[in-house]
C-alpha cells in the first residue's frame, strides 16, 4: 500500500493533508490517532470508496483511482458498525460473502471451515449470529473479510465496544489470521493499548502523519526510561549516583529520579552504588500516550471518546 501527498478536503475541512505512506508486504499497520484525525478517510479512500481530492495511492498494486473494482476485489473490509445478518446463522453469512466475491462454488465449504476454524467459531457455525457474543462477532467478521483470500485487510476500529477479554481474542485472532492468510492489515484504532499489537504506527493528527515507526521506535525517539529510588537519604543517594556513575539525578516528590537511555541495563549498577540504602525502586518507560503528547502537545487521552463507548 502506497500513498503520496494524500489530500481529501470537505468544505471547510481538511480531513487528510498530505499523506505519504508505504506499508509492507505483510504488515500489521496502525493508523493512531484521535476522533477527526483522519483516519476513516484515509481507510475510506484506499478501499476506493471515497475519491482522494489530489495526490495518488495504490493497494495491492493498483491504482485505487484508475481501478477501484481491481481493488475492491483485493481487499477485505471489517467496518466499525457490524454488517452481519443477525437473523441468519454464521454459515449462511459466509455463504454470501462467498456468492458475492464470486468464490468459486467447489471451494466454499472448505474455506468457510477453515476460517471459521481459525476464528474458534467452527462449533458455532449453525448459530444465528444474534446469538454470538460481541467478541464472536467481530471474529466472525474478520473471518468473513478474509474469505476471499485479499491481499489487504482493513479493521476500522477492530475492538470498539468490546471488554478487555473479547479484545485480546480478537487480537490474538487477528495475528493469527496474519500468519496464516499473509495477508497486510491496515487498521485504525485510538486505543494506546492496543497500539502495540501494530508492527509499526503512523500517529495522525488533524489529517497528518506526525509520526512513524513500530511502537518501540516511537518510545524511544521521544524519551529515556525513569529510573525512581524511594530512599532515607535521598541527597545521599544522589551524590553518589553523580559521583560513581556520573549521572545526573533529580529529586521528585520526595523519590530520586534518574532518566537513562535503557534503564533495565543501568539499573544493577545504580544498586550496587547504593547498596542497601534503597527501599525501592520502579522503573518507568515512556508510553505511547508520552509519544503522542510529544508529536501532539496533547494526551490522546484527554480526547473525547467518542467511538469507545459500549
Ligand atoms: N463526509 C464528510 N463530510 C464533511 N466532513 C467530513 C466527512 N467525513 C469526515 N469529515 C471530517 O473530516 C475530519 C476527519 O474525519 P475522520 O472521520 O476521517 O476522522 P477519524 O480520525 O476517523 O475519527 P473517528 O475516530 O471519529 O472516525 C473530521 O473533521 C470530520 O468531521
Amino acid at each position: 500500500m502506497r500513498t503520496e501527498a494524500l489530500v481529501k478536503t470537505y468544505p471547510g475541512v481538511e480531513a487528510v493533508r498530505g499523506l505519504d505512506l508505504l506499508v509492507h508486504p505483510g504488515e500489521i499497520f496502525g493508523f493512531l490517532g484521535p476522533n477527526g484525525a483522519g483516519k476513516s478517510t484515509t481507510i475510506s479512500m484506499l478501499c476506493a470508496l471515497t475519491r482522494p481530492t489530489s495526490g495518488e495511492l495504490w493497494v495491492a498494486g493498483h491504482d485505487v483511482r484508475t481501478s477501484p473494482a481491481a481493488v475492491r476485489r483485493s481487499i477485505g473490509v471489517v467496518f466499525q458498525g457490524s454488517t452481519l445478518d443477525d437473523k441468519l446463522t454464521v454459515e449462511e453469512n459466509l455463504a454470501i460473502h462467498a456468492a458475492l466475491y464470486g468464490v468459486p462454488r467447489r471451494q466454499v465449504h472448505e474455506r468457510v471451515v477453515s476460517m471459521l476454524s481459525l476464528a474458534d467459531l467452527l462449533d458455532r457455525r449453525r448459530s444465528l449470529v444474534r446469538t454470538l457474543s460481541g467478541g464472536m462477532k467481530r471474529r466472525l467478521e474478520i473471518a468473513r473479510g478474509l474469505l476471499h483470500r485479499p491481499h489487504v485487510l482493513f479493521l476500522d476500529e477492530p475492538t470498539v465496544g468490546l471488554d478487555p477479554h473479547s479484545r485480546a481474542e480478537v487480537w490474538r485472532h487477528v495475528h493469527r489470521m496474519r500468519h496464516e492468510s499473509g495477508a497486510t492489515v491496515l487498521l485504525t484504532t485510538h486505543q494506546l493499548s492496543e497500539a502495540d499489537n501494530c508492527d509499526r504506527l503512523a500517529i495522525l493528527d488533524h489529517g497528518r502523519v506526525v509520526a512513524l515507526g513500530t511502537p518501540g521506535e516511537l518510545r524511544s525517539r521521544i524519551g529515556r526510561d525513569r529510573i525512581r529510588l524511594v530512599t532515607s537519604d535521598p541527597e545521599e543517594c544522589s551524590r553518589r549516583l553523580a559521583e560513581s556513575l556520573g549521572l545526573s539525578p533529580s529529586a521528585e516528590d520526595g523519590a530520586v529520579v534518574v532518566r537513562v537511555e535503557d534503564g533495565a541495563a543501568v539499573l544493577p549498577a545504580v544498586m550496587a552504588a547504593l547498596g542497601g540504602s534503597v527501599t525501592s525502586v520502579s522503573l518507568v518507560r515512556p508510553t505511547l500516550d508520552d509519544v503522542f503528547l510529544h508529536y501532539t502537545g496533547r494526551s490522546i487521552g484527554s480526547e473525547p471518546e467518542g467511538g469507545t463507548a459500549a
